[in-house]
């Protein structure tokens, strides 16, 4: 069919970004769920899995995995990656900023419960992540984090606001560029499209989505 085919859980976890960034790109998508065991063994025995790891991406002729060199990929290939080196290099560091931050969030559902720290989320949230976004676009003066274009980094950032905001609404109370931020960027028809219900945008983890990748993964 020519279109990229995703192959992950189905959920959010390390594909989600993949989703986002597919998505706010135009680029429409196929996805196969992994369920079983048998399938994810199955992609190994054909050699598909290059660390025996999914996030798994078949675009353009190559079964990409590792995340960010998916990212990185469909970011260049779609334009979203700036327009020279430098503008790169701050779109790499905005967006591992990002990672970082949904990585906490990522992992929350496999951490036993005595373990979790939501309150150190939020903490990091607002005291690490968010002023340094909300400070950029303040002295950058545009829409958009980087150069004068919507860029991977605008992407992610939208996506781990919104996730953050999952778990503590208010967490932009104090970050007035950031809300506007949130609204326009939210406001760019493909993404407002994949807000939408019936989009490819997953729901937050569940139980069974923690007990679905325990047992497919199980050896
Ligand atoms: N660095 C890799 C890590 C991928 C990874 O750890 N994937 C897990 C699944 S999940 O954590 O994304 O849910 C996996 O396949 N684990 C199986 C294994 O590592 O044997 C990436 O970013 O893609």
């Amino acid at each position: 069919s020519g279109k990229p085919k995703l192959t992950y859980f189905n959920g959010r976890g390390r594909m989600e970004s993949v989703r986002w960034l597919l998505a706010a790109a135009g680029v429409e998508f196929e996805e196969e769920f992994l369920e079983t065991s048998e399938q994810y063994q199955k992609l190994i025995k054909d050699g598909a899995l290059l660390f025996d790891q999914v996030p798994l991406v078949e675009i353009d002729g190559m079964k990409m995995v590792q995340t960010r060199a998916i990212l990185s990929y469909i970011a260049a290939k779609c334009n979203l990656y700036g327009k020279d080196p430098k503008e790169r290099a701050f779109i790499d560091m905005y967006v591992e900023g990002t990672a970082d931050l949904m990585g906490m969030i990522i992992t929350f559902p496999f951490t036993p419960p005595q373990k979790r720290n939501l309150a150190l989320i939020i903490e990091r949230a607002t005291t690490r992540y968010f002023p340094v976004y909300e400070k950029v676009l303040k002295q950058h003066g545009q829409d958009f984090l980087v150069g004068n274009q919507f860029s991977w980094a605008d992407v992610q950032l939208l996506e781990a606001i919104l996730m953050v905001e999952e778990k503590e609404p208010t967490v932009l109370s104090n970050f007035p560029v950031l809300q506007a931020f949130k609204a326009r960027i939210s406001n760019i028809p493909t993404i407002k499209k994949f807000l939408q219900l019936g989009s490819q945008r997953k729901p937050p983890p569940n139980d069974q989505y923690v007990a679905t990748v325990i047992e497919v993964l199980k050896k």
